[in-house]
């Protein structure tokens, strides 16, 4: 064992999925992120659409840059000056064009923080393959260490839970009270998400993680009743995909007599094209047509403390202390160079329309 050296870590990675930023991007980016993954053309097109909603611009790239600047300044103030980079698996910037710009500042030994907080195919394993694919691609590539999955990190929680407060300041007085807690999450397909996790444990691991930071948000604000459901789903529509659907969702919840929601997407990082659009438009345009009040917890991305959550993980890292966490899944996600968690750990389900 190098343990010494292992812990000398001289740069950190923010690895995200991307997004277009021009009308002309969109169509190159949806192929790079559905290429062999049996997404059908009518579904592609409908993504189109919600991307030329917002004129062909996701949010995500600056998103994820504001955090790398709360980051910096986070390190700066922690007295570590490791420099921060940023690469995505779908849109420029490439992670691969960002590990070769890395091996050229001469980056021997980087870390890498996932925007995903999530086990999984697509929050976790995904990202592996990522790293993997981006050091074949490089000469000389640095080591690459990826940081662990944080669903239940108290930052984390934390800033849900006010999210959730500030939330429901947002409904009228009258209903705030009688406002129904729902949870929502990028569904995946049930078939990956029963692969998901080291084989042995049960399978599930994704939706077992959601629904452990979803409890540990409502215990913080205080509620004991909510819901968890699912939203964005894609593929074909005879490939059963975790639900029920926010919207169906919505109708039950209306059709059961209530007169508000608040919707806190506990399942992603940042305001980008899922949340802005699925939420914000389609949920929001629901609720309305239903006549129940709608209201909206903001992500996490942009409060401080998701920084500051980065820094803890780098630190936890670099010191070996035990993880901070709320929840009781299993944590993993954290493996060098790409390697997956474990042996055949979210091993991506070959879809029954593919070939
Ligand atoms: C679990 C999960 C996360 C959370 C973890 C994480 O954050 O990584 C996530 C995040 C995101 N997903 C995103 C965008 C898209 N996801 C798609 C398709 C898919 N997502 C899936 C899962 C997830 N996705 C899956 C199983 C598919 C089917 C195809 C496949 O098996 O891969 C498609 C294809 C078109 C469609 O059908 O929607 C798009 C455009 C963006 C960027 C948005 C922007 O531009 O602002 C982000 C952050
Ligand atoms: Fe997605």
């Amino acid at each position: 064992m190098s343990g010494q050296q292992e812990t000398e870590f001289d740069a950190l990675l923010v690895l995200s999925f991307g997004g277009p930023e021009t009308p002309e991007d969109v169509r190159p980016f949806l192929e790079n992120v559905t290429r062999g993954r049996g997404v059908p053309p009518e579904r592609l097109d409908a993504v189109v659409e919600h991307y030329m909603h917002f004129g062909g611009r996701s949010p995500i790239n600056a998103l994820n840059r504001d955090i790398i600047a709360r980051v910096e300044n986070e390190l700066r103030s922690a007295g570590t000056d490791l420099p921060v980079y940023f690469g995505n698996r779908n849109w420029h910037p490439m992670v691969e064009d960002t590990v070769a710009r890395m091996r050229d500042d001469g980056v021997r030994n980087a870390l890498v923080f996932p925007t995903s907080a999530w086990g999984g195919y697509s929050g976790c394993r995904q990202y592996h393959e990522d790293i993997a694919r981006a050091r074949a691609a490089v000469d000389a590539a640095p080591a690459m260490s990826k940081l662990r999955q944080y669903y239940d990190h108290p930052l984390l929680i934390g800033a849900f839970a006010d999210a959730i407060h500030t939330a429901r300041e947002q409904l009228s007085p009258s209903v705030r009270d009688r406002a129904r807690l729902v949870f929502t999450a990028h569904s995946v397909p049930v078939a990956a998400d029963a692969a998901a996790g080291p084989a042995g444990d049960g399978g599930h691991l994704y939706s077992r993680q959601v629904a452990d930071a979803a409890r540990l948000c409502a215990e913080t604000v205080g509620v004991d009743e909510f819901d968890l459901v699912w939203q964005s789903r894609s593929g074909p529509p005879q490939v059963p995909w975790l639900d029920p659907d926010i919207c169906d969702h919505l109708e039950s919840v209306a059709a059961a007599g209530a007169s508000a929601v608040i919707v806190c997407p506990v399942g992603f990082v940042s305001d980008h094209l899922e949340v802005v659009w699925d939420l914000d438009t389609e949920a929001r345009d629901k609720a309305a047509e239903l006549g129940i009040e709608f209201a909206r917890a903001a992500t996490p991305g942009t409060d401080p403390r998701f920084a500051r959550l980065v820094v803890e993980l780098v630190e936890e890292r670099r010191s070996g202390t035990m993880p901070a966490r709320l929840g009781r899944e299993p944590l993993l996600g954290a493996t060098a160079d790409g390697r997956p968690c474990a042996v055949n750990c979210c091993v991506p389900v070959r879809r029954p329309d593919q070939n």
